[in-house]
């Protein structure tokens, strides 16, 4: 997990945008944690493990805010202990960069939790 991608800024997909293919994605998804997988071609995936309902809570807000202020936003289901993840660009209706860099800024916000 190289921190490049995550210093990288979040520039949105425009609406001619393709979505990226799975040779375009691949160098991206080798940087992001194991945690995440692309689903369908069409998605980013991921399930982010914590001790309890507070820290699960707490990283929920903490994206919430990193998608406010980078105006892209992922789906998120926060569970006792768990939080799912699932990031695209629905603009375009499938992956670009920017899901993959929004998915590294959430591997960093969530080695806040885990001391990595
Ligand atoms: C209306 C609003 O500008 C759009 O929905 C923005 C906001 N956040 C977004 N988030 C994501 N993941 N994809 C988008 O295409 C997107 N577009």
């Amino acid at each position: 997990m190289s921190s490049s991608l995550a210093d990288k800024s979040v520039e949105p997909s425009e609406e001619e945008d393709e979505p990226l293919t799975g040779d375009e994605y691949a160098t991206y998804l080798d940087e992001l944690g194991d945690a995440w997988e692309v689903v369908d071609d069409h998605h980013l995936e991921a399930t982010y493990e914590f001790d309890d309902f507070a820290d699960a809570l707490a990283f929920t807000n903490e994206v919430g805010e990193l998608a406010e202020a980078e105006w892209h936003h992922p789906d998120l289901h926060l569970s006792w202990g768990e939080v799912g993840v699932e990031m695209w660009s629905h603009d375009i209706g499938g992956l670009h960069e920017s899901d993959f860099v929004m998915a590294a800024r959430m591997d960093r916000i969530y080695g806040g939790y885990t001391g990595e």
